[in-house]
């Protein structure tokens, strides 16, 4: 059973919808992750679970209740919102923690007991007497989780927590979140627009754009079986390579094969699509190559290097990342596709410099441009 399902919500401000019938759920003690580009509908999603706006239609049920016509204190939600994090600068780290309990009408004892090892557990009991407006950002944001933590709530929400956060401390903050999501042994939602942090949070991802729901999965259904072309651009870095083109059947020794005959190339499909294209006669289609699925053919012996279909490159960039380059090639005379090299050197690669590379075949994925939607992908059929 799901502890939160949000269920056909819909939401028009004016005329424009910000949210279309969205539907997710979130199980016990899961970190769900909502990810989606600047004017998505994320805040206005998680603003209605809150209860600081009402849904049109729809509605939001927690532990087997609608909760959505109660008032937000009475939801039984704690949120840890954006820097400055909702702190309230004129009291003292205590007290900013202790916010959320008093309203609970505790003893003062045990009020101070849970501060106190909430703090320990966050590194902050040194400052627990400082006013919010001496600490330093990463401190507010520990004092942040300290406050989520201490409140036992049915449904934690992290929005955009590492948005106004250097790179050095992103990474001690996600386990920060992800420790204290774990303490509370409950289910947790972390919006954010960077789908490389939904990804190292979150073991189950909503793709959300223009108010709508575009895909949930996994982060390998996600990047290697995207269900349109959005998710297939928005959810990698690089984006995934789009090579537009007409289908054309030919009879080879292994049978009828597919090929999509593309301004400078003609790239084959798998043998396993041919039943589901003829059925379906699609006139024009994109092909969604991975970055990872295009790879330098000398590091591969010649059994291996039968699989991939061979293309003569040109390489006009590349950019280096931790563990990998990003390969800028240009193909025929205007096709550019991004290739996402491991084991290379920067040293090693030349503007202008000319490289055998193949395309994975077994990883392609097949778009219908009209409306965007995957129709075939790696292993599955999907239609
Ligand atoms: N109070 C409001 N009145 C009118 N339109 C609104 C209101 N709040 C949000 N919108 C519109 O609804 C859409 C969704 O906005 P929302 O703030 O939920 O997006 P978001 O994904 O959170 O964006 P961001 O990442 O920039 O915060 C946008 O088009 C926005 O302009």
């Amino acid at each position: 059973m799901y502890t939160l399902e949000v269920s056909g919500v819909t939401k028009y401000f004016g005329k424009a919808c910000a949210l279309d019938n969205v539907n997710f759920q979130v199980s016990d003690s899961e970190l769900f992750a909502l990810v989606g580009p600047s004017g998505s509908g994320k805040t206005t999603i998680l603003r209605i679970i809150c209860g600081l706006e009402t849904a049109d239609s729809g509605k939001v049920i927690l532990d087997g209740r609608n909760i959505s016509k109660l008032e937000p204190g009475a939801r039984n939600i704690s949120m840890m919102f954006q820097s400055p994090y909702g702190l309230l600068p004129f009291l003292n780290v205590f007290d900013n923690i202790a916010f959320g309990l008093k309203t609970r009408r505790l003893d003062s004892s045990g009020i101070e007991m849970r501060v106190v090892g909430v703090a320990h557990t966050l590194g902050i009991y040194h400052l627990l007497q400082r006013k919010i407006a001496h600490l330093s950002g990463g401190e507010q944001q520990r004092v942040a989780l300290a406050r989520l933590l201490v409140r036992e709530t049915a449904l934690s929400i992290f929005d955009e927590p590492l948005s106004h956060i250097d790179a050095h401390q992103r990474q001690h903050t996600l386990r920060e979140i992800l420790l204290v999501h774990r303490m509370k042994h409950r289910p947790s939602i972390y919006v954010t627009h960077d789908h490389v942090e939904a990804f190292a949070v979150a073991s189950r991802i909503a793709v959300l754009a223009n108010g709508r729901v575009q895909q949930i999965g996994t982060r390998d259904e996600l990047l290697h079986t995207p269900a349109n072309l959005f998710v297939a651009q928005f959810m990698s870095t690089p984006p995934m390579n789009l090579v537009y083109g007409y289908l054309q059947g030919a009879y080879t020794q292994e049978g009828m094969r597919f090929r999509v005959l593309s301004r400078d190339f003609s790239l084959p499909l798998p043998m396993a699509w041919t039943q589901f294209i003829q059925r379906n006669n699609w006139p024009e289609v994109v092909v969604g190559v991975r970055p990872e699925a295009i790879v330098p053919l000398g590091g591969l012996d010649a059994v291996a290097a039968k699989s991939y279909f061979r293309l003569y490159a040109e390489i006009v960039g590349h950019e280096g990342h931790e563990k990998s380059i990003t390969v800028r090639l240009k193909v025929g005379i205007a096709t550019e596709l991004n290739a996402l090299m491991y084991d290379m050197l920067p040293e090693n690669l030349r503007t202008g410099q000319r490289m055998v590379v193949g395309i994975d075949i077994a990883r392609l994925c097949l778009f219908d441009p009209r409306d965007g939607r995957l129709l075939l992908g790696p292993q599955t059929a999907v239609v």
